[in-house]
């Protein structure tokens, strides 16, 4: 399945991040949102493979989305079996967020990308567009700390497993009035806050790699990034727990369905015995084969944005992948009918 789709996947998210990117700080984040998915679901019509998406962002807010249970790739078509080989008509499952960090695309704000991640058929956490608390740390911290200890053990642990000093961590929350507490309690720790607005998925990953100067990611953010996170945190072996939150009061931005209890009746009907149970990377994305591709829409610690010249654009995607245990990097120029130049730099 990889070979083929590697190289595939990237230019599904280029697409998403080249069309929203043209909507890049004009103020319009449904707009943003709804080109990147228009692209993405394009592009993934023409990959010779049978695809579901089992992740489709959107149901929250009303954005337009590639909907749960929707088939996409050419192995789909009722005249699969006499285009597509064997191989390519195994089912996989996708997980995509066409355009992660709407407002931030639309604000012309850093962290914006077009992200997916695949697996074969169940290997993706159907995650129901919940919130989540998630902590996500570095490959040298995994299973060390804890989504159920303190900030302030974690913290402890944290700098025990890096070598550093509590003031020498990073920790990225989203800036919202449930997390008060947390930002306090990690700064009474002695660890620096980076506080975002939007992109978690972005500050969940970047653990994953040093040099990005992000060494923790704690707080309550969207579930279904949570799941596209954990995917590649699996892939880089770095540390990423879930744990889905139900209660509307916990929340506080109210985006949570009526209550508590119909939540909670919500996720039995899904087949969540246990609406509490603390999710590791390896849950949420426990395939055999699992992949994660994203592409910089605006810069950010990952990746750069799409930069629009004469004729065409560069991004910058990157794709990771537990198999061949690689993140790829790929520096793409697409060129736009017969350009005059090709802009390098
Ligand atoms: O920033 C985010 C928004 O994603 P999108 O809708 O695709 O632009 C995500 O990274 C967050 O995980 C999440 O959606 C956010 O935490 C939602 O929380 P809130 O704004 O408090 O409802
Ligand atoms: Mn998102
Ligand atoms: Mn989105």
């Amino acid at each position: 399945m990889e070979s083929t789709l590697g190289l595939e996947i990237i230019e599904v998210v280029e697409q998403a991040a080249i069309a929203s990117a043209r909507w890049m700080g004009k103020g319009e984040k449904d707009i943003a949102d709804e080109v990147a998915v228009e692209a993405m679901r394009e592009r993934m019509n023409q990959i010779h493979m049978r695809g579901k998406i089992v992740i489709g962002e959107g149901e929250r807010d009303d954005a337009p989305m590639l909907f749960i249970g929707e088939e996409v790739g050419v192995c789909t078509q009722p005249n699969a079996s006499e285009v597509c080989n064997p191989d390519e008509l195994i089912e996989i499952d996708i997980a995509v967020d066409p355009c992660e960090g709407t407002n931030l695309c639309a604000y012309g704000q850093p962290g914006s990308m077009a992200v997916l991640a695949i697996s074969e058929k169940g290997g993706l956490f159907a995650a129901p567009d919940f919130y989540m608390k998630k902590l996500a740390a570095p490959p040298a911290a995994k299973g060390k700390v804890d989504i159920r200890k303190s900030a302030t053990e974690n913290l402890k642990i944290l700098g025990e497993s890096l070598d550093r000093a509590i003031d020498e961590l990073v920790v990225v929350v989203m800036k919202r009035e449930r997390h008060n507490d947390l930002i306090k309690e990690i700064r009474d720790a002695g660890a620096r806050v980076r506080l975002i607005s939007d992109g978690d998925v972005s500050a969940a990953i970047s653990c994953g790699f040093s040099g990005t100067n992000t060494h923790a990611l704690m707080g309550i953010g969207a579930a279904p990034e949570g799941v596209i996170s954990a995917a590649a945190m699996r892939c880089l072996g770095g540390h990423f727990q879930g744990q889905l939150i139900y209660d509307p009061a916990i929340v506080k931005t109210g985006l949570i369905g009526e209550s508590k209890e119909a939540n909670l009746e919500r996720l039995s009907s899904m087949g969540i015995a246990d609406p509490d149970k603390i999710y590791t990377a390896e849950e949420l994305a426990c395939g055999e084969t699992v992949l994660f591709a994203g592409c910089g829409i605006t810069p950010g610690l990952l990746m750069n944005g799409v930069r629009f010249f004469k004729g065409g654009a560069r991004t910058q995607s990157l794709v990771i992948s537990n198999q061949s245990k690689t993140a790829r990097f790929v520096d793409t120029i697409h060129m736009k009918g017969n350009p005059s130049y090709v802009a390098l730099k």
